[in-house]
C-alpha cells in the first residue's frame, strides 16, 4: 500500500514538472475553434514532441493528431504512458483542441502493448508505479472530453488494442498482416478486468468471453464483424477517413455530446477506477517468471 501511495506520488510530480495543470472542471461549450477573438489570425499549427510521442494541432479545425514514434514497436514503457498523459492533459486544456486522432509513426505496428521489459526484476516501487500509469492513461484517455479517433495502422496487441478501445472510435487499415485483441491468456496472463470491461462494452459479452479466453489476435476484416474496430480502409485513406469522422463528430454540440460520453462511461469508469490494485513484486515475477 505504502509502495503505491509512494508510486501515485512520483507519477503526479512527473506530471507536475510538465508544467500540466489538471483537472480541467467544467464542460467545454461548442464551438470553441470558433471562439477565436475577431480579427486576431491565430497560427494555423502548434505542435509539441518529446522522444516518444509527436502532437500537432490544426486550430482552424481544432483537430489534434497524435503519433506514437518509440521504435522498434510503441512500447507501453513508464516514460511513454507518462509522456502519453502529460500531451493529453496539454490537449485537454488548450482550448482550442476539440478532437484527438491517435496513430503510430512506426510502420506496420499502432502499439505493441505494455513494455514487457518494465514488468521483470524491478522494485515493488517500480511495479507500483508502472501500473498506476497504466490505470491513469486508461481513465484518462477512457474519461477524455475529446472526441478520440484511433486511426490503427498497424498491430495493436493487449495494451495496444486497449487504447484503441478506450478511444470514441476506431478505423483500420486493411492489411492481411495486422492484428488486433486482447491476447494475454495466450501470454499465460490475464486481462485486469477494466482491460476486459472495455473490451465488452465495444464487442458484447458472447464475443469478448470467447476473444478473452482464447486470446485471440483478431485479423482485420473479423475485428471490423465483431465490433472491434468501425471501420476499415485502405492505408492511404486513413488520414482522409479519421478526419470525416472527427468532422462528423465535432458538427454536433460538444457540451451535448461530452454529457452523453461521460453518462455512457462514468459509473463504469469509477468503478474501475476505486480497485485501482497493484499486482504484487512477485505476481509480476510469477507472472513473466523474471
Ligand atoms: C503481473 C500482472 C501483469 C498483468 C499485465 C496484464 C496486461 C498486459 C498487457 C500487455 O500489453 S502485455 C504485452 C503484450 N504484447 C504482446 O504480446 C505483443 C508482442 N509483440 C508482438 O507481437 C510483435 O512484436 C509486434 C508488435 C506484432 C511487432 O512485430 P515485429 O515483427 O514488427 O517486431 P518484433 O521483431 O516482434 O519486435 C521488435 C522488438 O520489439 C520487442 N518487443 C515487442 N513487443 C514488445 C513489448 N510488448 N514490450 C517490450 N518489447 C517488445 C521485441 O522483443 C523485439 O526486440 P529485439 O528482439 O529487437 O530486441
Amino acid at each position: 500500500m505504502a509502495a503505491v501511495a509512494a508510486a501515485a506520488g512520483t507519477f503526479a510530480r512527473r506530471m507536475a514538472r510538465s508544467g500540466v495543470l489538471f483537472p480541467r472542471s467544467s464542460p467545454q461549450v461548442w464551438p470553441q475553434a470558433a471562439r477565436q477573438p475577431p480579427g486576431l489570425l491565430p497560427a494555423q499549427r502548434r505542435a509539441f514532441s518529446n522522444n516518444k510521442i509527436l502532437v500537432e494541432l490544426d486550430t482552424s479545425s481544432g483537430v489534434a493528431t497524435m503519433k506514437f514514434k518509440s521504435p522498434p514497436v510503441n512500447s507501453l514503457s513508464l516514460d511513454f504512458l507518462t509522456e502519453f498523459c502529460i500531451s493529453l492533459e496539454k490537449l485537454e486544456n488548450d482550448r482550442a483542441c476539440r478532437g484527438l486522432i491517435i496513430t503510430s509513426a512506426i510502420p506496420r505496428v499502432f502499439s505493441s502493448g505494455l513494455d514487457i521489459t518494465e514488468m521483470c526484476g524491478k522494485s515493488t516501487e517500480h511495479y507500483a508505479e508502472f501500473w498506476r500509469a497504466v490505470q491513469e492513461m486508461w481513465i484518462r484517455l477512457y474519461g477524455s472530453n475529446l472526441v478520440t479517433v484511433a486511426a490503427i495502422n498497424g498491430s495493436s496487441p493487449a495494451g495496444g488494442c486497449l487504447i484503441a478501445l478506450s478511444c470514441d472510435y476506431r478505423i483500420m487499415v486493411e492489411n492481411p498482416k495486422y492484428v488486433i485483441g486482447l491476447n494475454e491468456a495466450q501470454l499465460g496472463i490475464v486481462a485486469p478486468f477494466w482491460f476486459k470491461d472495455t473490451f465488452v462494452n465495444a464487442v458484447g459479452h458472447r464475443a469478448a468471453e470467447r476473444s478473452l479466453q482464447l486470446g485471440l489476435l483478431h485479423s482485420v476484416p473479423e475485428a471490423h464483424r465483431m465490433g472491434l474496430v468501425d471501420e476499415v480502409v485502405p492505408e492511404e485513406k486513413l488520414q482522409e477517413k479519421a478526419v470525416a469522422v472527427m468532422a462528423q463528430w465535432l458538427a454536433l454540440p460538444d457540451h451535448a455530446r461530452q454529457l452523453t460520453k461521460s453518462m455512457m462511461r462514468k459509473t463504469f469508469r469509477t468503478l474501475s477506477s476505486s480497485h485501482p490494485k497493484t499486482p504484487s513484486r512477485s505476481h509480476f515475477q510469477r507472472t513473466w517468471r523474471c
